[in-house]
């Protein structure tokens, strides 16, 4: 393909990402996928260019643009070598027009700023928001073979304080690899495989997975128990929750069970769990700030009104969860969200709900206290940004 025609691409592919935020449809990588797979001409380099502009120009753009040309123009403007492509080919954009609509370059839609300022997130912090994420592996401890990855991998560093966790480098290609077929490693970031450890699940334990989606706790928690207990993996979303047993069955977990639950209804279906669990991990539905490096379009989706419903939903859930604990045993809260409204300050509502509850800030090597809670930030921490905070029965 011609430069030009890369640009026109990327102004297409755009406007179906703004589309797509809009009105609640497929994440940018899935659109990606799918507009390639129609069009096998486009050769890999083509592939890996296109990609690069239409992220480019999804990062330059804090609120969500009008239409893809606008993202595109915005980006030429910054860059000349872009701007002579706009040459009205065949297959290439139209030339560009002085009076013609620029989308806004910034970091964030104007109506979140000021709650993240709120939320102590100051410029730094939002603008490492929207950098490239690393590539993090977990080594699977429930495969002795595993071990041997860590020299087997090109590239492959340890990651200081998350000991299964590997940093590659961020084309490797991973998930043809037999040892990913067998099983020895699962793609997570280490920020995840952290706040996933402060719960401090041990083997012989009951513990609950409240929104386990496809797994990917669910198989770490499975791995610290040493495939010891159980575990119930619940959900509200089938399609997800059925990606958890074939999983489970590559990582060889034999102690995670699945349930289905109705949204408003999963007390109910949890009733013969209630009081029963040693743990009930909640990585809770959220608005997914602290993984914006990876879905940067995702910040074009978030709404005042969305945000909303996500903290009520945040906040029935932790009362769900803490009806499910044993005397003596724990909720972990986890959001990767940087919002405090999503974090710390859904951990303050269920103090204030819940006078017999204690936080006991999680013990980790890494983050900084916020509320009650530990927050880490892609800035601070080089992980994906997450809030946890740990509650007992006091
Ligand atoms: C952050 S994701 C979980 C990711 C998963 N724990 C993992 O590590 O791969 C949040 C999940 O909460 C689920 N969810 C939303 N509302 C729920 C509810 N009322 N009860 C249980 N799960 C819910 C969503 O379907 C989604 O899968």
């Amino acid at each position: 393909m011609t430069p030009a025609a890369r640009s026109q691409a990327a102004v297409d592919l755009l406007d179906r990402i703004i589309t797509a935020a809009r009105e609640g449809g497929a994440a940018a990588d899935t659109l990606i996928a799918r507009w390639f797979a129609e069009r096998r001409y486009a050769g890999s380099k083509d592939r890996r260019a296109i990609r690069e502009l239409v992220y480019d120009a999804i990062r330059l753009c804090g609120e969500r643009p009008e239409s893809g040309r606008a993202a595109m123009v915005a980006l030429a403007r910054t860059r000349p070598e872009l701007g002579a492509t706009f040459d009205g080919s065949s297959y290439g954009p139209a030339a560009l027009e002085d009076a013609e609509p620029v989308a806004a370059a910034g970091v964030l839609p104007a109506w979140l700023r000021k709650r993240f300022a709120q939320s102590g997130l100051g410029d730094a912090e939002q603008v490492a928001l929207l950098e490239r994420a690393p590539l993090d592996i977990r080594l699977n401890r429930l495969k002795p073979d595993s071990d041997s990855l860590a020299g087997a991998l090109a590239g492959a560093v340890p990651i200081a304080h998350v000991p299964d966790a590997l940093r590659l480098p961020g084309d490797t290609s991973l998930e043809r690899l037999p040892a990913y077929a067998e099983g020895l490693f699962e793609i997570q970031d280490a920020g995840s495989q952290m706040v996933t450890a402060a719960g401090g699940a041990r083997p012989g334990m009951k513990v609950v997975d409240l929104c386990a989606g496809g797994g990917g706790k669910t198989l770490t928690l499975a791995a610290a128990m040493a495939n010891q207990g159980s575990i119930l993996a619940t959900d509200i979303d089938r399609a997800r929750l059925s990606r958890l047993a074939p999983r489970a069955e590559r990582a060889g977990v034999t102690i995670a069970e699945t349930r289905l639950l109705d949204p408003g209804c999963e007390g109910k279906r949890l009733s013969d769990w209630h009081g029963a669990a040693d743990l009930v991990l909640i990585d809770a539905p959220c608005s997914g700030t602290g993984t914006w490096r990876r879905n940067p379009e995702a910040r074009w989706r978030l709404t005042d009104a969305r945000l909303k419903r996500l903290t009520q939903t945040q906040a029935a859930l932790i009362d769900i969860g803490a009806a499910l604990v044993a005397s003596g045993g724990t909720l972990v809260y986890i959001v990767c969200s940087l919002l405090d409204a999503e974090g710390a300050d859904q951990v303050a509502g269920f103090l204030e709900r819940h006078r017999d509850w204690q936080a006991v800030r999680p013990a980790l090597d890494a983050g900084r206290p916020r509320g009650e809670g530990v927050r880490l930030t892609p800035l601070h921490d080089d992980t994906d940004g997450f809030f946890v905070a740990k509650l007992v029965r006091a």
